[in-house]
């Protein structure tokens, strides 16, 4: 069954279609990447499924919900991560979290062991109590990630997940996401990274110009086959430059 479904959805900035009758379909325990160049659609479809834009036609529904007409249902069941988020600059992680699980309802002492094992996990520890304004980029993204997964949603969105992180971070977001998702729930993705798609998601969506192009379930590559090839195929080509003037 899906939990997440899409059918037809535009919208337009002015003369601009950011979607363009986009569908797709996310089954339940899928990581499904939304794959697309800059300006594809991927973070406008996210708004919409999350219930922060408002799409001028088309369906979305997650976990059964319409997010136009109840996206407070819709973000009470779901964990986000959007696009260029940080935390707020005058807090700091702890109080980040205590914030986040006061929002989930989340009972304090709940609260306290999932900040311990995020920071333990993405090795922040000795930073939980320092103002969010004086972390690293990468040190805001891990508290933005534990933040999003804090009141462990059965749908998780998140943009760009492994922005600003090093590879060892990376590599445990990685398996934290894999395990996430083959206990059941479901992860969707928004990515430029053929790599990171291809490595980390079980299916993967190709947007382009506002719509859904291709899809393609890396693990199932031919030989010789590569989602970058797919990529290409289904991506516009007509700005490419060569690299030589
Ligand atoms: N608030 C807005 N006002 C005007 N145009 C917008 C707005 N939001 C998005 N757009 C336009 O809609 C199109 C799709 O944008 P969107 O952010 O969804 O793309 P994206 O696939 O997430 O891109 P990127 O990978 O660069 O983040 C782009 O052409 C963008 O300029």
């Amino acid at each position: 069954m899906s939990v997440i479904r899409t059918e037809g959805l535009r919208k337009a900035y002015g003369e601009v279609a950011a979607l363009d009758g986009l569908s797709l379909s996310v089954e339940a325990g899928e990581l499904y990447g939304l794959l697309g160049p800059n300006g594809a659609g991927k973070t406008t479809t996210m708004s919409v499924l999350t219930g922060q834009t408002l799409a001028d036609s088309g369906e979305a529904e997650v976990l059964g919900v319409d997010p136009e007409t109840d996206p407070i249902g819709v973000r009470e069941r779901v964990g986000i991560l959007p696009e260029k988020e940080s935390p707020p600059s005058f807090s700091t992680p702890r109080e980040y979290f205590q914030f986040v699980g006061a929002v989930r309802g989340l009972p304090d002492d709940v609260v306290d062991e999932r900040t311990q094992t995020w920071a333990d996990r993405l090795s922040f520890a000795e930073k939980l109590d320092t103002l969010s304004t004086d972390l690293s980029r990468g040190q805001q993204q891990k508290t933005m990630i534990a933040g999003a997964f804090l009141h462990e949603p059965e749908v998780v969105f998140i943009d760009e997940p492994l922005a600003n992180l090093d590879p060892i971070v990376q590599e445990r977001v990685k398996r934290f996401l894999t395990n996430y998702r083959e206990a059941g729930n479901t992860v969707v993705v928004s990515t430029h990274n053929v790599d990171v798609a291809a490595e980390l998601c079980s299916r993967v969506g190709i947007v382009n110009a506002g719509e859904l192009v291709a899809e393609e379930t890396p693990a199932e590559l031919d030989e010789g086959e590569t989602l970058l090839d797919t990529f290409i195929e289904h991506v516009d080509a007509d700005e490419e430059w060569s690299g030589d003037e």
